[in-house]
């Protein structure tokens, strides 16, 4: 009898295989789909997070020296205007490319924001030049990857290989280069975000933070100074989240605030208006009885500094329509869970990630701890329901 069929009749025996639609999937389809699962649940994953963390921590060197010699021709504008720089793309390459050396005989499926298009134009010619030549100076400064220097063409096929859909089957990488451009180009928060599923859920998650001190910014001071920032915060499903600083140094386990009280909770949100509504935020922390002012952060750093406790609350209420993209909240998902927080739609439904590039949801995104949320997920209802009235 094969192992598929034993594993298959014990499931059966115990009832499992009769909760399945019967109809969409063979029996040897849902032994497989089970066995992965199952697989799954139990798998550690120290390996993969480590090339993560190898991985964000190179590409995160590599967007620090473009955010210090950030220049206009540095600024690349793509077909949805939104700001895309030398160092989103130089980041996607540097991971994709990295990624797969570390597990050259594994299937590679990434799950990423950025791609060649535009780079391939003849006008981004010597765009891409820079390119090629920053990720060829990462590599060569790290020293620690063998590997000779990428030729311009290497570099768009690295950052082509973030053209998977992910899914609910197999293990998919989940990367954003750079998460909150806006705030890199300001010369504020961003974050190198990227994030492994398996068989459809968040198994580990790492967040570069390359501005972020290393201290709670839970007196909204965020001043940046030189010698105390940049934390790289990583999580694996079952282990909990740690936090060390991007120079390898300090890695301390870290925890979501245990503040029962709203009124002691600070509340997180995006600097970018036009990104969340902060009047929407507002309202809720008012029926909270929140007392500080909100926190203003580009970013998934807000995961970070929430997953450590500098707040206790994460408000994102895009405009209508917007649909969320996986690689801006997997990572940023995994660090708050391991760290004891839970993330929701507005309307309460855990963050499905399983369904390809989007995470389609109602209405936002909110995370706290276990405790506030039903006080939280009341004052969102009841914020957003005045909202609708009042129009
Ligand atoms: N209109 C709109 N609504 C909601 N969200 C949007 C919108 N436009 C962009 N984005 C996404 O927001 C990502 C930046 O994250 P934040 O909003 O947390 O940071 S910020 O305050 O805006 O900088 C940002 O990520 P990056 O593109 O990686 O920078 C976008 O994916
Ligand atoms: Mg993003
Ligand atoms: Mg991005
Ligand atoms: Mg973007």
């Amino acid at each position: 009898m094969s192992a598929s069929i034993s594993i298959g009749q014990s499931l059966l025996r115990r009832g499992v295989l009769l909760h399945l639609n019967p109809t969409s999937l063979s029996f040897t389809q849902q032994v497989r789909t089970l066995r992965r699962r199952t697989e799954a649940s139990s798998m550690s994953y120290d390996k993969q997070l480590a090339a993560a963390k190898k991985a964000a921590s190179v590409a995160a060197r590599l967007c620090q020296k473009v955010q210090k010699a950030l220049l206009q021709s540095d600024v690349q504008s793509k077909s949805d205007k939104s700001p895309v720089t030398v160092a989103d793309y130089g980041s996607q390459a540097l991971i994709s490319f990295i990624l797969q050396k570390e597990f050259p005989s594994m299937p590679f499926s990434l799950v990423a924001e950025e791609d060649s298009g535009d780079l391939r134009k003849e006008e981004s010619r010597e765009t891409l030049h820079r390119i090629m030549e920053l990720v060829n100076e990462t590599l060569a400064s790290d020293g620690t990857i063998d590997t000779s220097p990428l030729s311009e063409e290497d570099v768009l096929v690295a950052i082509d290989k973030g053209i998977s859909e992910g899914g609910s089957q197999g293990q998919h990488w989940v990367l954003d280069p750079i998460d909150g451009t806006k705030g890199f180009l300001r010369g504020d928060q961003y974050a190198i975000a990227l994030a492994l599923l398996d068989e459809g859920k968040v198994v580990l998650g790492v967040l570069a933070c390359p501005n972020l001190p290393l201290a709670s910014i839970a007196d909204n001071d965020q001043t940046i100074s030189e010698d105390k920032v940049g934390c790289l915060f990583s999580a694996q499903v079952g282990a909990g989240t740690y936090m060390q600083s991007l120079d390898g140094s300090l890695t301390t386990k870290v925890q979501v605030s245990s503040t029962e009280n709203p009124e002691d909770a600070s509340v997180f949100e995006s600097y970018e208006a036009a990104h969340s509504s902060h009047d929407l935020s507002s309202s809720i922390a008012r029926k909270l009885g929140v007392k500080a002012p909100p926190v203003r952060i580009d970013s998934q750093a807000k995961y970070g500094a929430l997953s450590r406790g500098d707040g206790a609350i994460y408000l994102r209420f895009p405009r209508k329509g917007y649909r969320e993209k996986i690689w801006d909240h997997a990572a940023g998902y995994i660090v708050v869970a391991e760290a004891g927080g839970v993330a929701a739609d507005a309307a309460g439904n855990s963050l499905d990630f399983s369904r390809g590039r989007y995470l389609d949801l109602d209405t936002g995104i909110v995370v706290t701890n276990q405790k506030l949320m039903p006080a939280l997920l009341k004052a969102v209802q009841e914020s957003i329901n005045e909202r609708a009235s009042s129009l």
